[in-house]
């Protein structure tokens, strides 16, 4: 009998030399570290870990492959911005090739190349410039109006409880349509899109066939559940390019909507505008996945910050009052004026309630990167092909940057000008370095628009007598921070928005 040695794999031998930053004891045989990521919120359990025992560095072996968490700033810097590059590339998990239209082809599950590059330099310059940003405000503004209004419809004028969720999961899933197609979802048969989105958080997360491939037949009912999922989205993104093909058809081209849609089919490779570079076409996958990114990627996580912003603000009455009172000031007490994104330098006590919304409550907490080669962060290193996770939750709630950090204080950015998008590492909700979100500033706009507007029109109550100290505050399983139970409150009309 002949033996043959397997060739250990770089990340093996790394672990071998001690060069791979220590993990948990206890790594179980084929699955690894896989069980204790089960034992709750993976960030969670995470930045428990990293407090208690590992330090801010923690080692995994997740089945077959070997990972990194990254839990506190000065890492993330390393991280984000040291070595930016050579950690730019996203992993390839099985769930882009069922929910999403599969990998590097849109922006959000695509390695660093440059394809990803034009994907996201046409988002940066017809979707997300000042200009643009400004000139579909209004747009923006009329959602937030008819969300007031559907509030209050279904409050029965404000005397019974509504899920919060799903109404401002509706109010983006427009925002966001009628910024890329002039057209709310409703308008393509896609008035359950919201739904069909919150349910797919809910499977989009690594399977076990991602650490453990010759586990992955154990992931087939779960494969199923996704692409029944896939195929309900795709059907209404297909009736939105098709709809507008027949205008196409019909209608001389300076008479067609200038929006980011007709950006995107004036490029489509088969069908395109003599004047767009042969390389800048795009293929009608990419099409359709970037089409998907923009809507999923700013629903759901602006979504999620404005179901948590109205869960804290409820549960600490003193910032809800002060932030009340800023409000009256700035706008007028007894006025219906609606609160713009021009009035937002009047409100500084709302962008510190925004801010200390986004450190507890990151939508996106634990987001990953995949080294493209050998990469040496603090004393260890890396080996290319090392999944690399940033632990935002982790990082906003380090007790070593922020005093009392599970408190929610707006006070404590007081004479202190952190911004949250990307350049101060203690407070990176959004990411930071090459991938960092670009829908950033548009988040933030709809957040601080939407929240002032809900506060000035609303006073919010709690059903069945229930106090605002027994409030579940808890985090369901996931890859985005979701509510373990949904926020159910009464908005009492105060005065008209
Ligand atoms: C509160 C709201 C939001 C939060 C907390 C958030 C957070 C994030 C985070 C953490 C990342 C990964 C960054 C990194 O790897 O460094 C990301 C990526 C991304 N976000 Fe957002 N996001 C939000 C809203 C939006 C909106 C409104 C849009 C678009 C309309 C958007 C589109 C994207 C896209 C396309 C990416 C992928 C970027 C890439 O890989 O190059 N996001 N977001």
């Amino acid at each position: 009998l002949v033996f043959k040695r397997r060739k250990k794999s770089a990340a093996q031998r790394a672990h071998h030399d001690g060069l791979f930053p220590p993990g948990p004891p206890g790594s179980w045989p084929v699955l690894g570290h896989l069980p204790f990521l089960a034992a709750g919120c993976p960030h969670q359990v995470l930045a428990h870990l990293a407090r208690h025992s590992l330090g801010p560095l923690i080692g995994l072996r997740l089945g077959s492959k070997h990972a990194v968490v990254v839990c506190n700033s000065d890492l993330a810097k390393e991280i984000l911005h040291t070595h930016d590059k050579l950690l730019s590339n996203r992993p390839h998990f099985l769930f882009v090739d069922s929910v999403f239209y599969g990998y590097n082809v849109s922006i959000m599950f695509t390695s660093y190349n440059p394809r990803w590059a034009l994907l996201r330099k046409l988002c940066a310059l017809e979707l997300f410039t000042t200009k643009r940003l400004q000139a579909l405000q209004h747009l923006r503004n009329e959602e937030v109006h008819c969300l007031v209004e559907s509030l209050l419809q279904h409050s029965c004028g404000g005397t019974q409880a509504v899920e919060l969720g799903q109404f401002f999961s509706v109010m983006l899933c427009n925002t966001m349509s009628r910024m890329l197609h002039s057209k709310t979802l409703a308008d393509v048969g896609g008035q359950g899109f919201s739904a069909v989105l919150k349910e797919q958080e809910r499977e989009i997360a690594p399977t076990i066939g991602d650490f453990v491939p010759w586990l992955s037949f154990l992931d087939l009912p779960r494969k199923r559940a996704m692409k029944r999922l896939h195929d309900h989205s795709d059907k209404i993104i297909e009736t939105m390019l098709s709809q507008r093909r027949q205008l196409m058809k019909s209608t001389p081209a300076d008479e067609l909507p200038q929006d980011f849609l007709q950006v995107l089919l004036s490029r489509e490779a088969n069908n395109y505008d003599q004047s767009v570079d042969e390389d800048e076409l795009l293929t009608f996958k990419e099409i359709k996945g970037t089409i998907y990114d923009v809507l999923g990627a700013g629903t759901h996580t602006t979504s999620l910050a404005l179901e948590w912003a109205i869960a804290e603000l409820i549960r600490n009455p003193v910032c809800l009052q002060k932030l009340c009172n800023e409000i009256d000031t700035a706008m007028g007490q007894g006025t219906d004026q609606f609160v713009t994104d021009d009035d937002l330098p009047k409100l500084p006590y709302l962008e510190k309630v925004v801010k200390e919304v986004l450190r507890l409550h990151p939508s996106a907490p634990l987001f990953p990167r995949l080294t493209s080669e050998a990469v040496k962060v603090d004393k260890y290193l890396l080996p290319a092909n090392t999944l690399v996770f940033v632990n935002v939750w982790a990082i906003g709630r380090d007790p070593a940057v922020w005093q009392n950090a599970e408190e929610f204080c707006p006070e404590r950015f007081d004479g202190k000008d952190i911004d949250v998008k990307g350049q101060h590492y203690d407070l990176i909700p959004f990411g930071s370095g090459r991938r960092v979100c670009p829908g950033a500033r548009l988040a933030l706009s709809v957040l601080h628009v939407t929240l002032a507007n809900l506060v000035k029109a609303f006073d919010w109550e709690l059903p069945d007598g229930q106090s605002h100290m027994d409030m579940d505050m808890s985090e369901q399983r996931g890859i985005t921070s979701m509510r373990a139970t949904p926020l159910l409150a009464i908005p009492k009309l105060r005065l008209r928005a």
